[in-house]
């Protein structure tokens, strides 16, 4: 286990009741604003000390109140990412680099300086000052800082909430990989929906200072209604998906997945590359017969499992196909009109769909 967390406290008017396990390599914290996404990377991080509870980080115990254990801030090996770089203005990027080093012990200090300067892909910038960075540049060297001290644990505090959408999507892929090719696992607070389905192995739903749900990503994003208040439009299935081929003279890209093949807008990804394909609930709708004459490129035939009453005119209607869960956000009057029940065969039919590399190169996924 990576994490297993189990923090009782209580600050001002705000109570939090944090039980959670993961074993994620990246593990979001997600939950709307004063949820206590941050109260409890503080409490991994040793900034905030806790009235009764437990956390062990890869099978070091580092607070357990009844035993009276707390290990101190600076003698955790816990990495941290603000939302801002905090980087130090008068060295430059190199220098500020090192100074995550001098703090570890010279025997725990494994990482490679030129590993991360590469994974990060900032070797052109290690004589700039961060006053010439870019947000996301910033960004890049607080993560390298962060790793170079060999923490045991990466935690990320919203790092990406200061930076507009483009600087998020050129910083995306190198958080990826150190997901998937990186030593440390990491803790990401987040409150998109979009980008714990794009990066989040784990995910950690809070709402008022409590878990209402934690386990795998593809698991909790399917479940609309853990994120009603926050990001009901973005949430749904995540489902593994491999590049088959790619149909030039159409201009399209032909995606295998366990539920069937998909026809999507032409990727540059080779053949074989392992996708991460968001089924977003609001983007299917369900047909009891085989669609015919109709423009849609994609209809995957499944079950249904269950049906999940959400609040308001609409019900998320979970299905089954072939292993690959989807989840279809429709009316109860659909669901009335259809007869739509579980062990009912159904065909889903997908408007639109969104992508996300696995890894930056042709990585298998796991789940297939
Ligand atoms: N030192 C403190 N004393 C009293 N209340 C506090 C203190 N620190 C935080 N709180 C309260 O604890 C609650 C949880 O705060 P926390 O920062 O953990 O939430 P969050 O989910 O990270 O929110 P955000 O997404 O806005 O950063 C909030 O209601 C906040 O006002």
């Amino acid at each position: 286990m990576i994490l297993d967390v189990d923090i009782g406290h209580v600050q001002g008017a705000f109570s939090l009741r944090a039980r959670f396990q993961s074993d994620g390599k990246l593990t979001a914290l997600f939950g709307p604003s004063g949820s206590g996404k941050t109260t409890i990377v503080g409490a991994i991080g040793g900034l905030v000390r806790f009235n009764h509870g437990r956390i062990v980080v890869q099978g070091q115990v580092l607070v357990d109140t009844k035993a009276n254990v707390f290990v101190p801030k600076h003698k955790r090996r816990i990495g941290y990412v603000f939302q801002e770089g905090r980087l130090f203005p008068h060295l430059n990027v190199r220098q500020n680099l090192l100074f995550g080093r001098w703090f570890t012990p010279r025997h725990d200090r494994k990482t490679s300086f030129d590993h991360i300067v590469d994974l990060l892909g900032i070797g052109h910038l290690l004589e700039r000052r961060p006053s010439t960075l870019s947000g996301g540049e910033k960004q890049r060297v607080a993560i390298g800082r962060a790793l170079l001290a060999d923490p045991q644990l990466l935690l990320m505090d919203e790092p990406l909430a200061s930076l507009d959408e483009a600087r998020k999507a050129e910083i995306y892929p190198y958080i990826e990989r150190l997901r998937d090719e990186g030593e440390v696992p990491i803790v990401l607070v987040s409150h998109s929906v979009a980008e714990i389905a794009r990066l989040a192995t784990s995910i950690v739903v809070l709402s008022e200072g409590q878990v209402t749900a934690s386990g795998p990503a593809f698991d909790i994003l399917r479940h609309t209604h853990l994120f009603a208040q926050t990001g009901l439009a973005e949430a749904g299935a995540l489902i593994d998906a491999q590049v088959l081929r790619h149909e030039d003279s159409f201009g399209l890209t032909v995606l295998q997945t366990k539920a069937g093949t998909l026809r999507v807008p032409h990727l540059t990804y080779p053949t074989g590359t392992g996708l991460r394909v968001r089924l977003r609930a609001r983007d299917i709708m369900l047909s009891l017969q085989k669609p015919i004459g109709m423009s849609a490129l994609n209809v995957l035939p499944g079950l249904i499992s269950s049906i999940e009453y959400a609040e308001g005119p609409s019900v998320d209607v979970q299905l089954d196909c072939s292993g690959d869960h989807l989840v279809a956000r429709v009316t109860r009057k659909s669901v009335e009109e259809l007869g739509l029940k579980p062990g009912l065969p159904v065909h889903a039919i997908i408007k639109s769909i969104a992508f996300d590399p696995e890894a930056l190169g042709a990585v298998k996924p796991q789940h297939m």
